[in-house]
């Protein structure tokens, strides 16, 4: 089954929640755990298993487990491996991108199947143009694994480059939707490539004539909790493309650990709290 399928079936399951998996320095003291690969190891264990049934998706952020290099890596494969036994789907959040060739390289470390940081999707960057991610969109396609482009990201500095307006007078932001959109074209419940729409960013998508609409892809929006947006946001930032809106949390529902049943309720009152915004 291809990624759109299975996140599709995912998210009527268990609701539109994407539980962000990042351990910061400040919640692994939070948690009592050393910031040390074994913390990460802890760390990691609890949150799968307060996602599993609960969640549609887990979100682990690369960026934590490098900075304890080879033995942080091990744990996150570890954690990938864990959540697909758990049933859970993965998004890596490595936010790659890179010249043609070398996106080749990104593809087959976490999309190829066997591969030890194999995931179910991967977060990818198009600010080195649309055309370089072609080789992991094309092993997506390939291997029925998901890909979500950074369109409008939630931070305010990605405004820059995000809402600058191209030679024709497109907004970059409006040129990345229109070319993921054209690759899903036709699939059923919804095609593999993804978007990242930061709930933040307030007016931005009708402001820059964005068509989330006609996506036909899940649309990964962070930015909820920690960053401030809520449910009016999701609720005016998504609009008729609400059905499709993957909502993450880190912080806000990672705050509650380590105890395991305030995790699970966290996760559970994330889920129905972005659900009912979603449907609203
Ligand atoms: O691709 C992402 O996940 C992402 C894109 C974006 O525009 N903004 C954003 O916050 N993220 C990630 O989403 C997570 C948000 O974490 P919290 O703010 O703690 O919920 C972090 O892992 C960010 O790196």
């Amino acid at each position: 089954m291809s990624f759109g399928a299975r996140l599709a079936a995912a998210m009527e399951r268990h609701g539109p929640l994407c539980v962000g998996v990042d351990p910061h320095v400040s919640l692994l003291t939070q948690w009592g755990l050393p910031d040390t690969p074994d913390g990460l190891a802890a760390f990691s264990d609890t949150v799968v298993t307060g996602a599993a049934g609960s969640a549609a998706a887990i979100k682990p952020n690369a960026a934590f487990y490098e900075r304890h290099g080879s033995r942080g890596i091990a744990v996150l494969e570890r954690l990938l491996a864990d959540a697909r036994d758990a049933d859970l789907l993965t998004v890596m959040d490595a936010k790659r991108g890179d010249i043609g060739s070398t996106m080749a390289g990104y593809a087959d470390a976490f999309l190829r199947p066997g591969s030890p940081l194999e995931a179910d999707s991967l977060t990818v960057s198009p600010y080195l143009g649309f055309g370089s991610l072609k080789p992991a969109l094309d092993l997506a396609a390939e291997t029925g694994k998901g890909i979500f482009v950074l369109a409008l990201t939630s931070n305010p500095e990605g405004h820059d480059v995000q809402h600058a307006r191209t030679a024709s007078g497109e907004a970059v932001a409006a040129a990345v939707v229109r070319q993921a959109s054209a690759l899903n074209e036709g699939a059923t419940p919804m095609g593999n490539v993804g978007l990242v729409v930061g709930a933040t960013v307030g007016s931005a998508v009708s402001d820059l004539g964005i068509g989330l609409d006609g996506l036909n892809g899940p649309i990964l929006a962070p930015g909820v909790g920690a960053q401030g947006a809520g449910p009016d946001e999701l609720a005016q930032v998504f609009g008729n493309s609400r059905s499709r809106v993957l909502v993450n949390q880190s912080r806000g529902v990672l705050a509650e650990g380590p105890s395991l049943e305030r995790l699970r309720a966290a996760v559970h009152e994330a889920s129905d709290a972005a659900q009912a915004a979603l449907e609203g």
